[in-house]
């Protein structure tokens, strides 16, 4: 055999040993490929050496290999006369490199022996496991990028010194493995490269509410995402007592460093693992606890993100299983009761008992991590169609509904996508979805800094399925958030706060994002503005929506349920509603307002508006612009002001800068609800073509409302909808197809 083909041999053989670990494979046939890879000689020499890691947890499998190769070595003394030994150079320097014992400078013996590519094979199986928690979004990574590149040689050397810490003459230590938001065992790279190191696993979660917050409005875990990861932690924990462990809980009051550090002289763990957040302020609190616990001489997550870091863009591989058991440690730390963290705590009333705040969120949800791929295989199945047409819908679950599932890391990104592509559609609306979650985290390490009635239907609907599920769809957010920003003039970072608090799958940098955008001060201006009533007509054109949440407006007819002002007083008493009145009534002259205020800030900040395009501009961290081009010292401290970089900018902002005399703004972004602008639209298209059939089919279609409506509201039987049409002129004209459509030749 050769020495290349021998270390492959010996790598493959490394590679089954997970399969076998993750319930893949049956120790059956793993020994009989081993046996065919490595060889009668080779496997009675060395296999009892790599199937070591399973001693640790696995020791029944240890025990039927062992047996296997009793046997096996047995009918070979039967069959054939005893070999020499023949051990070849490169299994051997392979084999130290996993023991490292002596005082020798290991990583230059190896270097010498083994070719890098060898070397690191060991490695290269972490990597590939480890390297797609970020593929998806990890985007800010240039820095870290040039770091690993130099050090790659003094890393080399930190995971060898890892290896040699897990040994011990008791046994390997164990592993500490910190979940943080990734509460799951499917493509969990964490969890595999914790089995990987073929030490017991001690799960933990660590609650710290300060270190969770972050500096000024962050609001990073309200209550309803509280409740929902008190929940997701219940569900995690069913699923690592399925595989023979369980989740220690604990109150990190003093800091996690500490707590960790705790555990660690409990425990006599020899190195931490997580997956990496990307808050700054969790940021920062991480690289400071993985930098104390490296001077200990604990191997860290270090290792784990600069695999990561290292990630080539290979694109898109495949989730990993769940493993089937996890080894557990002879002894267990102390932890708490989960209830003790205080995530799902309900206020009490004077006289004690609890108000149940979340008693709908849990009708309304599935919080473990089954449901998660659950509803991922059933939208894929049916639900990605409708959405790839219409996701705005409100009235119909047509997106995915796996937000929190996401932010909770219950569901990893990977999969999501991996999936997603593998759908008949691969759905690209879909599929970029993704990339805006990515986007907001990028902007957040960018920029670290960053119980209404209304009386109009829609957006008291949407508030209230937010405060009953913690959840509405992204339009529905949309149409919320331009009524607060455009219509109430309310700042943007109550909006925020509130979504915080009430959200599931609230995340500071998507919901940052978003609302900044929102606010007209992110990097991309909403170019529109939702009109609550022309929204409804497109998200919830026959009010189902509507009567779902606000149940007193159940008996308005279809026409006027997103306009109940409208109703006759007559007609409200017989619904018997008690519906308040709208809190503006002048919309118009609110959006004038708001566009005046937009434009008295933008004449008093005049240095952050480009006078030649008319774009907002904001300051750019230094460090970035640094790390962009160069040396940018000039730029920088010459202005004064930064470095400004243009942002996207509403065209009717940029406008009224220019024109601010002119009052009919062409570029008023104020949106026509879909239905409204279709309706429009062919009124107008007939009007052109035959103006007597489209007054005929605009008094037919409203005869049919009218008589739809009189049933409805006395309780008669509905009229049976005729389709007989007033008659449309025959269009002849052959270059014409639909209103707002493409005009094609005919042929
Ligand atoms: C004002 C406002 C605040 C928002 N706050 C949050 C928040 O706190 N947490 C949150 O997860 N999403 C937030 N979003 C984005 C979006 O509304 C939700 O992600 C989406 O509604 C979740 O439903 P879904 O899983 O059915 O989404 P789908 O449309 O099925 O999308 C799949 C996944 O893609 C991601 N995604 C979808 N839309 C966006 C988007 N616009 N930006 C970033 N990622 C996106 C989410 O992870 C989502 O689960 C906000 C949007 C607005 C307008």
């Amino acid at each position: 055999m050769s020495v290349s083909s021998d270390m492959r041999s010996v790598s493959r053989v490394r590679e089954l040993l997970k399969e076998l670990m993750l319930g893949r494979e049956d120790p059956d046939g793993f020994f009989c490929l081993c046996l065919s890879m490595l060889g009668d000689t080779d496997t009675r020499t060395h296999f009892l050496d790599l199937v070591e890691p399973l001693l640790s947890g696995h020791e029944r499998l240890h025990n039927e290999l062992d047996l296997a190769l009793t046997l096996s070595v047995y009918e070979t003394k039967q069959t054939k006369p005893d070999h020499q030994r023949h051990v070849p150079p490169c299994y051997k320097s392979y084999a130290d490199t996993t023991t490292e014992t002596s005082g020798v400078d290991q990583a230059n013996v190896n270097d010498a022996v083994v070719p890098e590519n060898q070397a690191v094979a060991k490695w290269t199986l972490d990597t590939n496991v480890h390297k797609n928690t970020c593929a998806i979004k990890n985007t800010n990574k240039h820095n870290d990028d040039l770091k690993v590149t130099k050090s790659t040689r003094s890393q080399k050397r930190r995971q060898r010194k890892q290896q040699h810490l897990l040994k011990s003459p008791l046994g390997p230590r164990p592993v500490l493995l910190w979940f943080r938001r990734d509460l799951r065992m499917w493509d969990n790279p964490a969890l595999i490269g914790c089995l990987e190191l073929g030490a017991p696993i001690i799960p933990v979660f660590l609650w710290n509410a300060v270190e969770e917050e972050g500096q000024g409005v962050t609001v990073a875990a309200g209550g309803a995402s509280k409740y929902w990861l008190h929940q997701a932690l219940v569900s995690l924990n069913c699923s690592l007592e399925q595989r023979g462990s369980h989740l220690v809980t604990l109150k990190a009051e003093a800091s996690s460093l500490i707590v960790l550090q705790e555990l660690i002289a409990e425990t006599g763990a020899a190195s931490v693992v997580a997956t990496a957040l990307y808050e700054p302020w969790l940021k920062e609190r991480d690289d400071s606890v993985w930098e104390k616990l490296e001077k200990q001489g604990i191997g860290s997550v270090s290792h784990f993100m600069s695999c990561c870091q290292q990630n080539p863009g290979s694109g898109l591989t495949a989730p990993l299983d769940a493993p089937a058991a996890l080894p557990a440690p002879s002894t267990w730390p102390q932890g708490c009761p989960l209830v003790d963290l205080g995530l799902a705590r309900m206020p009490r009333r004077k006289d004690g008992t609890e108000i149940d705040w979340a008693a709908n969120i849990r009708k309304s949800w599935d919080f473990s991590e089954e449901a998660a791929q659950a509803h991922l295989e059933a939208f894929l199945r049916d639900g990605v169609y409708r959405y790839e047409k219409e996701s705005s819908r409100a009235d119909e679950p047509n997106t995915s509904s796996l937000s929190p599932y996401l932010h909770f890391g219950q569901l990893s990104a990977r999969s999501l996508l991996w999936d997603a592509r593998g759908a008949r559609c691969r759905p690209p609306k879909f599929q970029r979805k993704l990339a805006w979650r990515d986007l907001a985290y990028w902007q957040l390490c960018l920029f670290p800094d960053l119980p209404w009635e209304t009386g109009y239907p829609l957006v008291d609907a949407a508030m209230r399925q937010l405060w009953q599920t913690g959840w509405m769809n992204n339009y529905m957010r949309h149409v919320v958030a331009s009524f607060l920003i455009a219509y109430l003039h309310i700042p943007w970072q109550e909006g925020y706060r509130w979504f915080q608090d009430t959200l599931v799958d609230a995340d500071v940098a998507i919901d940052a994002m978003m609302w900044q955008n929102g606010g007209m001060c992110g990097l991309d201006h909403w170019n529109f503005v939702m009109h609550p009533v022309d929204a409804a007509l497109t998200c919830d054109p026959y009010g189902a929506y509507v009567r779902q949440w606000c149940p007193e407006l159940k008996a308005l007819p279809d026409d006027l349920i997103h306009k109940p002002w409208k109703c006759p007083a007559s007609m409200l008493r017989r619904a018997g509603t008690s519906y308040p009145e709208r809190i503006v009534v002048d919309l118009e002259e609110r959006r004038a307002q708001s566009l005046q205020d937009v434009a008295a800030v933008r004449r008093r900040f005049r240095q952050f508006v480009d006078q030649r395009s008319g774009c907002d501009m904001v300051p750019v961290p230094a460090r970035l612009v640094q790390e962009a081009l160069g040396s940018m010292e000039d730029v920088v401290s010459h202005e004064g002001t930064g470095f400004l970089l243009p942002v996207i900018t509403r065209m009717e902002f940029k406008h009224q800068s220019e024109d601010p005399d002119r009052q009919d703004n062409p570029y008023n972004a104020v949106l026509k609800g879909y239905i409204s602008r279709k309706r429009d639209e062919t009124v107008a298209f007939l009007n052109e073509r035959d103006f007597t059939a489209s007054v005929m089919c605009e008094s037919a279609q409203r005869r049919e409302r009218l008589e739809k409506d009189r049933c409805l509201l006395e309780g008669l039987p509905q009229p049976t909808v005729s389709h007989s049409r007033a008659r449309r002129t025959q269009i002849r004209d052959p270059y014409s197809k639909v209103p707002g459509g493409v005009a094609v030749p005919h042929r």
